[in-house]
């Protein structure tokens, strides 16, 4: 295998991983786009980041994205080079939007973009060393393949397959000022929980899935959840209220991935909307992603 193009660009979305009962499961993909350009050269790797994370990312080996690179080379037997990349993001960082995820599909993607053969590096594999790079294959899966989305890990390791979407949905992201690291929120979860509790989320899940595909109706019930945003709310007291407040209002509003952002699947009206916005949080109309991560003409 050769590095068969000095450099490429690559365009990923942001995620919203669980919608609510899929912990673990579902995610969608949010018209909000990291965009990266990648270049293999002979000297050191060095890495300019604009926008998200400027300031507060390793310019070297340790960033993500970089790891990502390299990872994928490996996987496909291609030799490691000096890397250059521009990073311009516009994910938020530890917000529950995916930005890690996102980060690492990037690199695959780049990766594959490099070589001589990228079909070394097909979507199955590349789902597959994000999971292992980062650890969440509902956020990976969306990244890598746009829609909605539910994945499975069994014993040969991480699956996916795309949830059908109806045209009209339109998703809101409200997002704090606060940052909650994912793996923060994950620490408070119990090891196990009430049979009652997962019985609850199956057939929130099963609603969820027939309301994604336009049966808005079930929206509400579709979204209710008891495995893991009760127990994340003592870590983010202002999301765990802005979604009681909005759902008491109507609104199908759920904790996006593991915090502290909100995901509403619909669009909040007008005074709502600024009410939050009042309140302190950043209104997005980001629309889904229907495309997932891909390479453009640098
Ligand atoms: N685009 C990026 N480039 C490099 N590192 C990133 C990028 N996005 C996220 N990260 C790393 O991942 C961390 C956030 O990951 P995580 O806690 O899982 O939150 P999120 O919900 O945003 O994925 C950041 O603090 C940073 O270390
Ligand atoms: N299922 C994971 C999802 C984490 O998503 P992120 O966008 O917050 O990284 C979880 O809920 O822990």
């Amino acid at each position: 295998m050769q590095i068969a193009h000095e450099h490429v660009r690559v365009r990923v979305p942001a995620t919203s991983a669980n919608l609510g009962p899929g912990f673990d499961a579902f995610g969608l993909a949010l018209g909000v786009w990291d965009d990266l350009t990648v270049r293999a050269v002979a000297g050191p790797t060095r890495v300019v980041v604009e926008g998200e994370g400027n300031g507060n990312l390793p310019d070297g080996e340790g960033h993500l994205v970089v790891k990502a690179v390299r990872s994928g080379l490996e996987m496909a037997g291609a030799p490691q080079a000096g890397l250059e990349l521009l990073c311009r993001n516009a994910i938020p960082h530890g917000r529950g939007m995916g930005s890690s995820a996102a980060a690492v599909v990037a690199g695959l993607i780049a990766a594959r973009g490099l070589i001589s053969d990228p079909a070394a590096l097909d979507d199955a594999t590349v789902l597959a060393l994000a999971t292992e790079l980062e650890g969440h294959p509902d956020n990976a899966a969306p990244a890598l393949l746009g829609g909605a989305t539910t994945a499975w890990v069994d014993d040969e390791g991480p699956h996916a397959v795309e949830v059908p979407l109806a045209p009209g949905l339109r998703p809101t992201v409200l997002v704090p000022d606060a940052r909650l690291t994912t793996s923060s929120a994950r620490r408070v979860l119990p090891a196990q929980v009430p049979h009652a509790d997962a019985a609850h989320n199956v057939a929130r899940a099963a609603l969820l899935v027939l309301a994604l595909g336009g049966r808005m109706d079930l929206l509400l019930a579709g979204t209710e959840d008891r495995l893991h945003q009760g127990y994340r709310s003592d870590v983010m007291r202002p999301t765990a209220e802005a979604v009681r407040a909005l759902r008491e209002a109507g609104w199908p509003a759920v904790v996006s991935g593991a915090g502290p952002s909100v995901l509403v699947l619909e669009r909040l009206d007008r005074p709502t909307a600024e009410t939050l916005s009042r309140h302190g949080w950043r209104v997005l109309d980001p629309g889904v992603a229907a495309e997932g991560a891909h390479l453009v003409s640098p």
